[in-house]
């Protein structure tokens, strides 16, 4: 029998299997049933992520079960204190949110460790707000962020409130490979041991809140502008809302995509990545002249941003975004005298180059690493014992960022009314966004930032990515649309090739991702998504102008596209 077979029999026979997926699995088909037991779920750029469903490869009571029953055994190695300092449990309005929310917290309390659980939806970095507030051993979020309806996910926190970077997730993993049937674990608690489980009450709310409404810079700016604002269906629909109205600015909301629904079912898509997440927010900018369309992902750590720009709507990626958001703080903290002594602003080796640039014009100085808001996180606490540096700023490509690190994680709402007041501010001195970023563009030099990320689902899929990248390193390339390569870096053999010559590549864990430098200027990056089945190309590309940008942008996606058959 395969493994797949004997994976499969095992879970239509098991006496505690949940009902509800017992005619799922007897309807499955023999690529679906390969498809869910091929592999155990695993932890990937940000936690544990799959599709819903029956089987050892999806997001289910029983896998959820397994890893909670993991992450408990962690913390009761690390003793009694962490048993009651417990775990902040937080949850989107995905499909089943809720009640794994509420299944880890009876688990948790099953394992005699407390838990603060909110008491409905709430977005990601609140959770990781509560970790700190509530001062938890860690956390526990139920979320899928931005993928389709689909899928759900588990974040896990440390005691900071920064996602598990590699080092603790892998000693949290040992415990959860060590459990050989997931089926067998329940949730029954006593009546005792329930008195562990906390439900988090409003002060939690207000002082993030509190928080959020300090990181303003301006807050007396005329605030003469509207904001269309769209919470994707998902858990920034009340707190956003509260925070523009506590702070006085004209929002208004994509009505149809305000009420929680786990379907996201007026909206093509809730990934601010991807156009869909637009459109009617941009029908509703349109009908109310806005100046601003700002929209978060389901559990509202991403931002995406439109821009009413010479009367038509500029959607920006979240490169050009986090740019915008640099140069407003380091500009205002300079203004007001308030730039600390050795500053710092983080972001990743696929982060485009315009941010850092711009920093260093305010003489921040950029620190990166590699793509996951925890390595950020990672690098905030150190800094925060050390004193070595000072930080300003950290955001990522992927539409991440955060002002101020009382939250660990992508903070939406903070980047939400920074950028809401970067367009007031701006708007005083006759400029919209763009205008902001066509300048930066005139002073550092003009850039078009891209990525391709290419599907490929299943074990085929999974298997065709690693084939991508283990080519390239097989036959590095020498040009990329005729441009030469003058430098790469691979983060996975930790090597830097340069001039023929091989020095070692430092300050990162394993990763598999390749970068290419081109002479121009430009780079080209590649590596595999640690959150959707894909594979993600990155270009980071200079040009004369915007269309020279442009030109050489798709001469370079064809190239690679055309070197790795992709
Ligand atoms: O490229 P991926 O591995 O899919 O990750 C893309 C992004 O996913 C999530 O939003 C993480 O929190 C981010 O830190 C990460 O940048």
């Amino acid at each position: 029998m395969s493994l797949v077979e004997e994976r499969y029999e095992k879970w239509v026979h098991h006496p505690n299997l949940d009902p509800r997926y017992k005619d799922v699995l007897a309807n499955m088909s023999e690529e679906e049933k390969n498809d869910a037991f091929y592999t155990t779920i695993e932890f990937g750029t940000a936690g544990m992520r799959g599709l819903l469903g029956p089987g050892t490869n999806r997001i289910n009571i029983h896998t959820i079960r397994k890893a909670t029953q993991g992450y408990a055994n962690y913390i009761k190695k690390n003793g009694e204190e962490a048993c009651k300092a417990g775990v902040a449990i937080g949850y989107d309005n995905r499909h089943m949110s809720r009640e794994l929310a509420f299944d880890c917290a009876d688990l948790l309390a099953k394992n005699n460790i407390a838990s603060f659980v909110y008491d409905s939806l709430r977005p990601t970095p609140m959770l990781s707000f509560a970790v700190r507030y509530n001062h938890c051993f860690g956390g526990i979020m139920i979320t899928a962020s931005h993928n389709p309806k689909e899928y759900n996910g588990y974040k896990l926190y440390d005691n900071k409130g920064c996602q598990l970077v590699p080092a603790l997730a892998d000693a949290v993993i040992t415990e959860v490979n060590a459990i050989e049937d997931e089926l067998a674990i329940d949730a029954n608690c006593t009546e005792e041991q329930k008195k562990l489980v906390t439900v988090m009450g409003d002060d939690v709310d207000q002082d993030y809140y509190k928080h959020v409404l300090s990181i303003q810079l301006n807050p007396d700016v005329k605030k003469d502008i509207k904001i269309v604002f769209s919470p994707e269906h998902g858990t920034a629909n009340i707190p956003v809302r509260d925070i523009f109205k506590m702070t006085g600015y004209t929002c208004i909301p994509v009505e149809e995509q305000c009420t929680p629904d786990p379907d996201f079912s007026c909206t093509p898509t809730p990934n601010p990545e991807q156009p869909g997440a637009y459109e009617l927010a941009l029908k509703y900018a349109k009908e109310n002249d806005a100046d601003l369309i700002l929209v978060c992902d389901p559990d509202a750590d991403r931002m995406g941003v439109g821009v009413k720009h010479n009367g038509e709507y500029v959607v920006m990626t979240g490169n050009q975004s986090g740019s915008v958001e640099i140069e407003y703080i380091c500009s205002q903290l300079v203004a007001q005298h308030k730039m600390p002594e050795h500053p710092v602003m983080f972001n990743t080796v696929v982060t485009s180059d315009l941010g850092e640039k711009v920093a260093a014009d305010y003489g921040v100085e950029t620190e990166k690493t590699l793509t996951g808001f925890k390595f950020i996180g990672e690098k905030v606490a150190k800094y925060e014992v050390t004193h070595e540096k000072n930080y300003v700023f950290g955001y990522e490509e992927s539409y991440g960022s955060l002002v101020k690190p009382f939250v660990r994680d992508k903070d939406a709402p903070q980047a939400l009314l920074i950028l809401a007041e970067a367009c007031a501010f701006y708007k005083q001195q006759g400029k919209d966004l763009v205008d902001v970023l066509e300048e930066l563009y005139q002073r550092h030099g003009t850039y078009e930032e891209s990525q391709v990320a290419l599907t490929l689902s299943g074990e085929e899929g999974a298997k065709r990515i690693q084939k991508i990248l283990s080519d390239l390193r097989a036959e590095a390339p020498k040009e990329i649309a005729g441009v030469k390569v003058v430098k790469s870096e691979d983060f996975q053999t930790q090597k830097i090739y340069e001039n023929g010559e091989e020095k070692p590549l430092e300050g990162f864990t394993k990763s598999n991702v390749l970068k290419y430098f081109l002479e121009d200027g430009s780079w080209v990056a590649v590596r595999p998504s640690g959150t959707e089945p894909k594979c993600k190309f990155y270009y980071c590309i200079k040009g004369t102008d915007k269309a020279d940008a442009h030109k050489k942008t798709e001469m370079a996606q064809k190239a690679m596209s055309e070197l790795t058959g992709a």
